[in-house]
């Protein structure tokens, strides 16, 4: 018989790498169990690099091989999973500039010191790679998943547009396109602790997916006045109102023309729309973008304006800045 008390002193003998105190004792590791004569160890890894962790089982299996009646030790390693929030970025139909917002958003967040990814889930007309530069480039993978493909804005992303061919037409049906939205969420990210998720236009099967299996945080709505007017964004803000998933709030896109000869802006469709149609719908206003000819440009070149000189990249930085005090609230003042 081997004593459980022998077998937890034993596992205890061997020291966390990190705390240095012994494995049971940290909490590292609960005490073995044995069946038959094969000692078995679940192993907390989080935070221990690949050598680490295979020093450590190298040091239990010794050690509790020092144990009278154990003939092998098996350890299981598991490892916290890291918390990830998605960002969802919806509109109500298409070509209102939600690739275009999300894009920016993210490259906004990374300034302001964020650790973001973006995933181009619009999948039946992915545009992340033009607006980001990484046509062409294919990512890599490790195991079973992928490795995001690196942005020269300091923003890993994941498109399909990156596994087929430019042009190429996309015609998934519903359980393949959920699938495929699953690989590009659950990539090696890394640092990543927040993924912008591009959706595609209206409430599909991507939409659903999304909600139902890798639950956002929140959802940011994209319209432009016109579409404010027609009340087409409703329908994507019902959805997610019908989900658990909260809205952070309405940014209001080709919101006043600005001429690029006098720069004096113009609003054709009326001013102030977005943010009255926001309030009208109780959701926060998290700011409004210009139509502007540069956006466009810098756009389809490849270089966001986010990233770019103050006056383009403001209005990013600051729903970007309304993004981040959603997500990381200021502590409740106390009386
Ligand atoms: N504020 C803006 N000023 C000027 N052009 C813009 C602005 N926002 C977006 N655009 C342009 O409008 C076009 C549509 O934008 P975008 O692709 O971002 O829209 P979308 O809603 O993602 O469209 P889709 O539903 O087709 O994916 C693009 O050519 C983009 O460069």
């Amino acid at each position: 018989m081997t004593s459980n008390d022998a077998l937890a002193a034993a596992l205890d003998s061997v020291a966390d790498p990190i705390s240095g105190k012994g494995l049971v004792a940290s909490g590292r590791a609960a005490p073995p169990r044995m069946a038959e004569a094969t000692a078995s160890v679940i192993l907390d890894v989080t935070g221990l690099s690949t050598a680490a962790r295979e020093a450590l089982e190298g040091a239990i299996k010794a050690a509790l091989l020092t144990v009278p009646g154990v003939s092998a030790v098996r350890v299981a390693m598991t490892a916290e999973k890291k918390a990830r929030r998605l960002i969802a970025v919806g509109s109500g139909k298409g070509g209102v500039g939600k690739s275009t917002v999300s894009a920016n958003l993210a490259v906004a967040l990374k300034r302001l010191g964020a650790k973001v990814g973006l995933i181009d889930a619009d999948i039946y007309g992915p545009s992340q790679a033009r607006l980001m530069a990484t046509e062409g480039m294919r990512p890599e993978a490790e195991g079973q998943k992928m490795i995001p493909v690196p942005t020269s804005f300091g923003v890993p992303m994941l498109s399909m547009a990156h596994l087929v061919k430019p042009g190429q037409a996309i015609a998934w049906r519903g359980p393949m396109a959920g699938n495929a939205l699953g690989q590009l969420v659950d990539a090696h990210w890394g640092e990543v602790d927040t993924l912008i998720v591009d959706l595609p236009p209206g409430t599909g099967d991507i939409q659903l997916s999304l909600i139902q299996k890798h639950k956002p945080k929140g959802a940011i709505i994209v319209s432009t006045p016109q579409d404010l007017a027609l009340i087409d964004a409703t329908r994507a803000i019902d959805l997610f109102n019908q989900s658990t998933v909260p809205i952070i709030g309405l940014v209001e896109n080709m919101a006043g023309y600005e001429c690029p000869h006098c720069h004096a802006i113009s609003d054709p469709f009326g001013a102030g729309g977005g943010e009255a149609a926001a309030a009208a719908m109780g959701l926060p206003f998290l700011g409004r973008i210009p139509l502007e000819i540069a956006i466009r440009k810098a756009s389809d070149a490849g270089t966001p304006p986010a990233a770019g000189g103050e006056a383009h990249a403001q209005p990013f930085l600051d729903i970007a800045g309304h993004l981040l005090g959603w997500l990381n609230p200021a502590p409740a003042q106390r009386f």
